[in-house]
């Protein structure tokens, strides 16, 4: 095993890491350092997935597993780059990819009927979604911009859109019959067995068997009623038709990804509904699932004028939609995993409200988040900037976060105990001595779900918490609402805690509408405030306040202290941009930002020097945060436009920058010896590096592939100048 592990992932990392890895691996190997890789992109983890259908020289060893084994111990250093948690038009789409390159994989079966159907859907199942984040956060979340970060945000500062009182822009939410308010939850007393079963007029369903839960989890239930939902969706386009905003639904079918997807699809069925009456026998004969969105039922039904012609009169009929791609005509409703809340709703904050509608311009918007359990931090950062106008990101102070998320957390584990129901009837979830813990009477098409928090992530989150506030002395404030069932149990653990420590007077409580409005409040005043929140609100917040402080969550510090010792860097806070992507492809610029990526290396040789001993790792990572220092101050971050320098160059100067600062310092002669000679090729060099690396932006790229692109021609396109590959070698 490499000291540090830096995980091969997809879309526009990727393509940085191509540039950004030999230039580590270069460095690193001065000081002894070893630094390998392991494949956790989607494609990668396809094909370990299927070895019985491949050649052997196609085979690949299935890294997530032995990751998943390593951050269980002390000696994990893994820097993970954001990686596709892949919706089904996602999954879909790389394997058609996968096997057009001549692997012979199964098709993702639709709808499997044969039991080796049902075994292939289980194992691409498996893949969907969050399936990554969740096996490697063996630890709870620090995020937060690093201080160089935030006080360089604060001297140039991002453009924001106007908010005017007038704005139209609002959040709605269920009033009943959602996952907030039908919440139950329980801490356990003793370690158990339990099993879930559905119980109706013809018998009972065993939903789940065999689940386990060590003494003092926190285990909740509740369900989503279809029939509310479908009630409400329907009101929302309505009044959004009245209203004249856009109709845009924000939820995170990629993390939720059972759950969401089914709400997803409600929402298709409800923006067509009178197509779905019409001509709901014929679509199902054309393999329409509503969950897979309104790209896909568009192209099954194409062929068909009487469909095609009734939806182009529906969508005449109906308010216009948030776009996605108002060029391509891509909506809001084409596919799940392309309007993610955590980014989505933070974008049109930022934009003062806005969102993109089909004719091209923006547009206030109704933006529909159905579960009312965390809209209203949205709604209430909406009605504060009504009220304030937008943040200033020159003056703004800081919003951090300390989010629970080890050990599968909360919704984050939620996946194997989620269920739509088939029957009406009442689900229990029953414990090995009989108790009942959770009841809920459900009709058919309900989601019902059974989430969890373990006693040891918990208390390991309320120390991180408190660590974090010593050492930064500001306001701190769980967010956890005292009338909510799940919450009731946490700040049941939280507050003997914080009296046990004698800090409770450092922290308060509030729900999170309140908590939003407080923070708020705290960061235009210029100061700064921890928000110590559950998984989602984790999720949401991280990329939320990063988007409004710095424009992007591209640029935070995210750190898991794992919880067995080792480490786990995580670099940024958002995703794996496809929009960037797209750009390298019909423009060969690449404007994807390795902030992200320099502050998690920083991190984990600091780690490395801590953890073992080793000082020249220590040196390494003082000349990394030179260098991240070097790129914020001399302005060397990519642009976003063709033709000016874009991510390649800004890796060149973080070489440059780490090679002078290693040249530079005297805690180690032999590194500084070594480095001498490569700052001055690289600064010798620099006319004909930046030139080389500019020659190359305009035309299309071709990559041999999108999810599973060819090495040797990604490799030609991120590394496009000869000088400084002679250089690093
Ligand atoms: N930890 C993980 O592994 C995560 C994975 N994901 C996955 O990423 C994919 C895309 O998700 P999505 O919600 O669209 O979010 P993204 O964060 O990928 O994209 C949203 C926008 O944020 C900006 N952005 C994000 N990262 C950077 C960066 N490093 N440099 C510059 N700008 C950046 C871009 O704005 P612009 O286009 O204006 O430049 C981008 O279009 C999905 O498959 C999702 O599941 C999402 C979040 C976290
Ligand atoms: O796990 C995922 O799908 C995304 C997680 C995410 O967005 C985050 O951790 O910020
Ligand atoms: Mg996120």
């Amino acid at each position: 095993m490499t000291d540090i592990i830096y995980t091969k992932v997809d879309e526009a990392p990727e393509l940085a890491s191509a540039s950004f890895l030999p230039i580590i691996q270069k460095f690193a190997a001065a000081a002894g350092v070893s630094v390998g890789t392991k494949d956790i992109s989607l494609a990668g983890r396809i094909l370990a997935t299927f070895p019985e259908h491949l050649n052997a020289d196609q085979q690949q060893s299935d890294d997530l597993a032995e990751l998943g084994r390593l951050v269980k111990t002390a000696d994990a250093n893994v820097i993970k780059l954001p990686n596709i948690s892949a919706s089904v038009p996602q999954l879909v789409a790389a394997v058609k990819e996968l096997q057009s390159q001549g692997f012979a994989l199964p098709d993702y079966p639709e709808s499997p009927s044969t039991d080796a159907e049902k075994a292939i859907r289980a194992k691409y199942d498996g893949i969907k979604g969050s399936a990554v984040n969740p096996v490697l956060r063996e630890g709870n979340s620090d995020r937060r911009a690093a201080k160089a970060v935030k006080t360089f945000a604060q001297n140039n500062p991002h453009r924001m859109g106007d908010w005017s009182a007038d704005s139209k822009t609002h959040v709605s939410a269920m009033s009943g019959g959602d996952f907030f308010s039908n919440e139950t939850s329980a801490t356990l007393s003793k370690d158990v067995t339990a099993k879930i079963v559905l119980e109706t007029a013809s018998g009972e369903t065993v939903l789940k068997d065999g689940i386990s839960y060590p003494a003092g989890t926190v285990v909740d239930a509740t369900f989503m009623s279809a029939a509310a939902l479908q009630s409400f969706l329907a009101d929302e386009i309505a009044k959004t038709k009245e209203d004249g905003t856009l109709f845009s639904l924000h939820m995170k079918a990629t993390m939720m990804k059972v759950s969401d997807p089914i709400i997803f699809g409600h929402a298709v069925k409800a923006f067509l509904a009178p197509v779905f009456e019409k001509h709901g026998a014929a679509m199902a004969d054309l393999g329409v699932n509503p969950n897979s969105g309104l790209g896909d039922l568009l192209g099954r039904v194409k062929d068909n004028a009487a469909i095609v012609a009734d939806i182009e009169a529906c969508m005449a009929d109906r308010p216009p939609m948030y776009m996605v791609d108002s060029d391509k005509g891509i909506t809001n409703l084409h596919v799940s995993s392309d309007v993610i809340i955590d980014a989505s709703m933070p974008a049109l904050i930022r934009a003062g409200g806005k969102g993109w509608g089909p004719d091209g311009k923006e547009s206030d918007a109704n933006c529909v988040i159905p579960d009312n359990s965390y809209a209203p931090i949205y709604d209430e950062s909406i009605k504060f900037f009504k009220e304030n106008g937008k943040l200033n990101p020159a003056t703004a102070g800081t919003v951090q976060n300390i989010g629970l998320m080890a050990q599968k957390a909360e919704e984050y584990g939620s996946h194997p105990t989620t269920f739509e129901i088939a029957e009406a009837g009442t689900v229990k979830m029953i414990l090995d001595d009989g108790t009942v813990l959770h009841q809920h009477a459900v009709e058919a098409g309900d989601i019902w779900r059974s989430a969890s928090a373990r006693q040891a992530p918990i208390e390991d989150w309320v120390n991180l918490a408190i660590d974090r506030q010593k050492a930064e002395g500001t306001r701190a404030i769980f967010w956890l609402d005292a009338d909510r069932a799940h919450d009731a149990e946490l700040i049941a653990y939280v507050k003997p805690i914080l009296e046990a420590k004698g800090v409770a007077d450092k922290f308060e409580i509030m729900a999170p509408r309140e908590a939003t409005r407080a923070s708020l409040e705290t960061i235009t005043k210029g100061d700064d405030t921890i928000a110590i929140t559950g998984n989602v609100l984790r999720d949401y917040l991280t990329d939320l306040f990063p988007i409004l402080e710095l424009a992007t969550s591209a640029k935070m510090l995210s750190i898991v202290k794992l919880m067995q010792g080792g480490g786990l860097f995580e670099t940024g806070a958002g995703g794996s941009a496809p929009k960037h992507v797209q750009q390298l492809l019909e423009e060969n610029h690449l404007r994807w930002d390795s902030l992200g990526e320099f502050c998690a290396l920083g991190e984990s040789l600091q780690f490395l020097a801590d953890a073992k001993g080793n000082e020249k790792a220590r040196v390494l990572g003082k000349a990394v945060d030179a260098a991240t220092q070097g790129i914020l101050d001399n302005g060397h971050s990519p642009s976003r436009k063709v033709g000016e320098p874009d991510n390649r160059d800004s890796h060149y100067w973080f070489a440059r920058y780490w090679a002078e600062a290693l040249a530079a310092q005297s805690d180690d002669a032999d590194l500084a010896a070594h480095f001498a000679p490569i700052a001055e090729a690289l600064a010798s060099g620099e006319a004909a590096i930046l030139s080389e690396l500019a020659a190359a932006q305009g035309p299309a790229v071709d990559l041999g592939g999108y999810y599973h692109g060819d090495a040797a021609k990604t490799a030609a396109a991120m590394r496009p100048s000869a000088t400084l590959n002679a250089i690093i070698g």
